[in-house]
């Protein structure tokens, strides 16, 4: 294992730091051509988008604004619940702006497809999707996402954001879980 010591509690490093760094730098090139000239409102989707949304607008070489939505879907499971919750709603009114949602990961897509139903009601000028991660395989609902970082097997990751039960989240890069620590 590198950079931090997770002793027994991962079992290998899927996406590495470098990649992830890589993979970001080609994606916020794209949304900056893709933007030109716009008045772009990047909105991470809390807890888990917390390190993509800081690596990403950082690569970003437009002016961008940023806002956040706390959503949970899976409580301290690896399975998603289907029920989503609003915990924390955008302080920003996005009536007639370009909008680019943030996630870490699109796995069943739940979270996304309520996600993308509630916020096109608000009259967004535009309402697209980045994602760092995606499992095609888990997927339960049909989502348009625009850019995506990494197609990944269907297996439970952690780091980089992303949670087991609140740990591992700041894991600078993604892994996978040894199946002993959730039971499996
Ligand atoms: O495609 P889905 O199956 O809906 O899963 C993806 C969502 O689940 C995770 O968030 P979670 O609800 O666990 O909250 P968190 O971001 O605070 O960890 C993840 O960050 C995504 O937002
Ligand atoms: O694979 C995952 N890991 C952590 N959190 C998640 N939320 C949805 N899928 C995952
Ligand atoms: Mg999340």
């Amino acid at each position: 294992m590198n950079e931090k010591d997770m002793g027994t509690d991962l079992e290998k490093v899927l996406i590495s730091k470098e990649e992830i760094d890589l993979k970001l730098a080609e994606l916020a090139a794209e949304i900056d051509r893709d933007y030109a000239g716009k008045d772009l409102l990047i909105v991470g989707v809390l807890k888990g988008a917390v390190m993509v949304m800081a690596d990403l607008a950082r690569a970003l070489s437009s002016d961008v604004t940023m806002d956040w939505m706390a959503v949970s879907s899976y409580g301290a499971g690896t399975k998603s619940s289907g029920v989503v919750r609003i915990l924390k709603d955008l302080d920003t009114d996005i009536a007639g702006r370009d909008v680019l949602i943030v996630e870490d990961i699109i796995d069943s897509g739940l979270t996304l497809s309520w996600l993308l139903s509630n916020l096109s009601s608000r009259g967004p000028a535009s309402l697209r999707v980045c994602t760092l991660l995606r499992k095609p395989e888990a997927a339960k609902v049909d989502i348009d996402v625009t850019y995506i970082g990494f197609d990944i097997p269907n297996e439970f990751v952690v780091g980089y954001g992303l949670d087991y039960a609140e740990k591992y989240r700041n894991l600078p890069f993604v892994g996978t879980l040894a199946p002993h620590v959730y039971g499996g």
